[in-house]
């Protein structure tokens, strides 16, 4: 199955990444076209936050994998809020000017033309009132909200999300929801980690299917479909967490991880 066929943003050619040798996403091959919206979804551990994070060259690729984009593209990544520090003593409207970072640099001050766009980010995410509030006094939807206000700063043509609903209720959901739709018709990349299958049905056209390899990857109708969903199951199942290398011919660690593989797979079918 085919990826968008539009114009890549970024093409992933045999994407591998290993943690200690050990492989958590492994021969990842496609492209998220210009201005698509694609959800990653898989089961736990399954390498989706790794694929974000190696896309935001957060993590060293193995040596035969290659990401391309052009050089100049504007990439803007929401980690998961569990990476997130809150007790760093910082407030809600220097925490969205931090989304302009490339253009104060670290010792620079912010102008009043920049003040104003965070407080308009700040606005638009229904948070006025909040700038001289610590962030680590904010609940967890509107702490989202605050990233999402330093996101809109940022102005990427490419945006990277990692569970940006996860705590969040169904209301400030909805907002942040919005947004995300916003930034695909204004014709801005946007790749969302997300576990809720209906979500996904409703608002991302396209989706990859992860199970530490790509499982599925193109339009969301085709890709979730329940013989991809239990095959990501069973990859899951199969995991060897103790295997020590990735091999491209499906041997780990001296095992046949193929035949198990084709057993659990067996059983799904
Ligand atoms: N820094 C790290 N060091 C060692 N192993 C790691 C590290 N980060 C992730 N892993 C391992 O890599 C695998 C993939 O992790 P990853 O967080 O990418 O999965 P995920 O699909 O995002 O999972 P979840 O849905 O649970 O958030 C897991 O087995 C995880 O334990």
């Amino acid at each position: 199955m085919n990826a968008p066929t539009r114009s890549p943003a970024i093409a992933l050619h045999n994407l591998t990444v290993s943690y200690r040798h050990y492989p958590a996403l492994h021969h990842v091959s496609g492209h998220f076209a210009q201005g698509s919206l694609t959800a990653v979804i898989g089961p736990n551990g399954a390498g989706k936050s790794t694929l974000l994070k190696s896309l935001a060259g957060l993590v060293p690729l193995d040596g035969h994998s290659h990401i391309e984009r052009a050089p100049s593209l504007r990439l803007a990544y929401l980690p998961q809020h569990s990476e997130l520090d809150r007790s760093f003593p910082l407030a809600v409207r220097d925490c969205v000017l931090m989304g302009l970072w490339a253009q104060t640099g670290a010792w620079g001050s912010a102008t009043a033309s920049m003040l104003a766009r965070v407080d308009a980010a700040l606005e638009a995410v229904g948070l006025q009132g909040f700038e001289r509030r610590a962030v680590g006094t904010l609940s967890s939807g509107q702490l989202q909200r605050a990233l999402f206000a330093r996101l809109l700063v940022q102005d990427a043509q490419v945006i990277l999300l990692d569970e940006p609903f996860n705590a969040v209720d169904s209301q400030t959901t909805a907002g942040l929801l919005a947004l995300v739709q916003q930034w695909h018709r204004q014709g801005r990349t946007v790749i969302a980690v997300l576990h809720d299958d209906a979500q996904v049905k409703a608002h991302f056209p396209q989706t990859l299917l992860l199970a530490r390899e790509c499982i599925a990857w193109g339009a969301t109708a085709e890709v979730l479909t329940e013989h991809h969903l239990a095959r990501a199951r069973a990859m899951a199942e199969a995991w060897d967490e103790t295997a020590a290398i990735c091999d491209i011919d499906g041997q780990t660690n001296g095992q046949d991880f193929g035949t198990l593989l084709a057993q659990r797979l067996a059983a799904t079918s």
